[in-house]
């Protein structure tokens, strides 16, 4: 533990009144417990602090947080935080990312921000700053994004040459003067809410009309009614019409820049923008995090981070949403919930204690009357599936047999975990490809545990599940531990073969991967059954053989005929433990003619 930084962060969080309690024990570990903190590869320092939203009331008590001077991240938006900016900040000399928006902080801005010469992000908007805009923001040559919008800062706007910004807004102070030269490559609207003159030049973007019912940024009531009743009162501008031509630039311009906030991907839904704003003003309604989730955000955070659209899956939307700290979270927005939210809850509880290297953790969870999320990790490499199959056009990952066997290795282990659980008799009701994620070993690693109890009755047989539902299921439309090991058994087949579940051959014939392999077992000509890619690595035709055979065990008719899961793990790690590397690796057959495959995918 990081002793003087934990020492500090106490000192902080004992002299701040808060009203959400946080995990910050004396006896736990900082850096793997503490919620909202981060600490450096060694565990030597803390290198991030985020606690938006956690209700902090006062001025920052002095000598705490300055002490952290290994600090790279702090963001303490969204709280009450008064008082002038802390003098002691100057030792926080890592500072890369600072978000201190959204509360009241007051007097001059500091006078030398020349001590943060790594700064990239500066969020100080939304609270009560006066005084002049610091020249020494000049020196700042990483600084990307400066916002100091929303505060009573005066006199005139310093001519900055800041390469790297590439957003600013300084909008409703009471700002005067012109706008300087180098900032005229901005929109007028980030300096407007000021008496600033804006002389017309060719090169100049034309002004983004100001909506009508913008409410006064001056008045004490908009800033505490944050930025739920600006959503609110945008929204409500966009529905009368009064601010269409407004509304469309800002449309076009986020579109532009790439960013599409979360908030906007739910409007595109089904949700109706009123819902979107009752939901945000539930107050009762909070994230629920699991204890050792290191995230520190709110729903807020969630609906204004960018985000990207992954897919829909059987239960709904996912998301990929970027946090303000380039934090990737996956959000999955549950259609159709059929139970209340007690039993979602305590489902919820049950998933969130699973903690397996070989299943995908849920790190928090909400329930509102009209929204139910999950928050995951996000797996940068993708799922199985798409790697298997390339996805939305993507090319297919090169997965060679090493690859593969980890992948079925640590898919079975993370179900054997799953099946575990209750007393023995969790069920996971999903298995498929699109469901695995790769581990930082590159093991598979199980997703969406606990999903099928919660929904509606599953899905018509129709659905992309189809290929990995066993027999007993399309009848009785209900899954056992059976019929996960019958959908594992069609994920091990599909990464033998490389095909989908459910395909078209060129005469738009539909193909069951597990009929079309019995198939060409039953006529012997079973090395036609493998993926041809496999066949460029040399010496694994008894692997593969014999892992076809425990795929062909897992979707026998007769569900009570199938293995159980350990004994799975066990028959895989039979086949060879990848993990002890007791086979001979392909490098060392100098007999063998075929190439080793690329060096990025052999076993590190
Ligand atoms: N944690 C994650 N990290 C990265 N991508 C993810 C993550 N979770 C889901 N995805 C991807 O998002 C997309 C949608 O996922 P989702 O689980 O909602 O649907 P699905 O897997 O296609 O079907 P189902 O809902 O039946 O599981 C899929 O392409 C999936 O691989």
């Amino acid at each position: 533990d990081p002793v003087e930084d934990k020492r500090a962060l106490l000192d902080f969080v004992n002299n701040l009144p808060h009203s959400r309690s946080l995990n910050w024990n004396e006896s736990s570990p900082v850096c793997s417990y503490w919620t909202g903190v981060t600490c450096s590869k060694d565990g030597s320092r803390v290198i991030s602090v985020r606690l938006p939203g956690v209700g902090f009331q006062g001025p920052i008590p002095p000598n705490t947080l300055g002490r952290l001077s290994a600090l790279q991240i702090l963001s303490l938006r969204s709280n009450l935080i008064s008082g002038h900016f802390p003098y002691d900040f100057s030792n926080l000399k890592n500072l890369s990312f600072l978000y201190l928006q959204y509360n009241n902080l007051s007097g001059p801005l500091p006078a030398d921000f020349s001590v943060w010469n790594n700064l990239t992000i500066v969020n100080l908007s939304n609270n009560r700053f006066d005084g002049s805009i610091p020249r020494s923001l000049s020196n700042l040559t990483h600084l990307a994004v400066l916002n100091l919008a929303n505060n009573s800062l005066y006199g005139e706007i310093p001519d900055f040459n800041l390469p790297s910004l590439q957003q600013i807004n300084l909008s409703n102070n009471d700002l005067t003067g012109s706008v300087p030269k180098s900032f005229t490559r901005f929109p007028n609207s980030v300096f407007s809410g000021n008496n600033i003159s804006f002389e017309t030049s060719a090169s100049r973007v034309p002004p983004v009309p100001a909506p009508s019912m913008a409410p006064n940024p001056k008045s004490k009531n908009s800033r505490e009614l944050g930025e739920t009743a600006l959503l609110g009162i945008v929204i409500a501008a966009c529905v009368l019409g009064f601010v269409a031509f407004a509304f469309l630039i800002h449309v076009c311009c986020s579109r532009k820049k790439g960013r599409n906030e979360f908030s906007d991907k739910l409007q595109k839904g089904e949700m109706s923008p009123e819902k979107v704003v009752s939901r945000t003003q539930d107050a009762n309604n909070r994230l629920v995090f699991f204890e050792g989730c290191n995230y520190a955000f709110d729903l807020e955070d969630l609906l204004r981070a960018s985000a990207e659209v992954l897919g829909k899956g059987t239960f709904g939307m996912a998301y990929k949403a970027i946090l303000e700290d380039a934090t990737a979270v996956v959000v999955k927005r549950l259609k159709e919930v059929s139970v209340g939210k007690r039993d979602f809850e305590q489902q919820m509880e049950v998933v969130g204690s699973i903690k397996h290297e070989n299943v995908v953790e849920l790190r928090a969870y909400y329930y509102s009357k009209d929204e139910k999320l999950m928050v995951y990790d996000y797996y940068s490499q993708g799922s199985v599936s798409a790697m298997l199959h390339g996805k939305r056009g993507g090319e297919r990952i090169s997965l060679d047999w090493d690859n593969r066997m980890k992948i079925a290795l640590g898919a079975a282990r993370g179900m054997a975990r799953i099946h575990a659980e209750n007393g023995g008799k969790f069920v996971h009701g999903n298995i498929k490809s699109s469901n695995i994620f790769l581990n930082s070993r590159r093991y598979g690693c199980v997703s969406d545990i606990g999903l099928s109890t919660i929904m509606s009755p599953l899905a018509p047989p129709i659905s992309r599940a189809a290929g990995y539902r066993a027999p007993e299921v399309t009848d009785t439309r209900k899954a056992a531990q059976p019929s996960d090991i019958y959908s594992f058994g069609v994920v091990l087949l599909e990464l033998l073969t490389g095909k989908s579940p459910i395909h078209t051959t060129g005469g738009d014939e539909i193909i069951h991967l597990v009929r079309w392999v019995h198939s060409v077992v039953r006529e012997e000509w079973t090395a036609e059954v493998f993926d041809v890619e496999l066949m460029r690595c040399p010496n694994i035709e008894e692997e593969m053989v014999e892992m076809l055979q425990i795929a062909l065990s897992c979707v026998v008719r007769m569900p009570d005929q199938r293995p159980k899961m350990p004994e799975v793990v066990k028959m895989i790690e039979n086949v060879r433990r990848v993990d002890t590397e007791n086979r001979p690796s392909s490098e060392n057959r100098s007999e063998s003619s075929t190439p080793p495959p690329p060096a990025s995918d052999r076993e590190s």
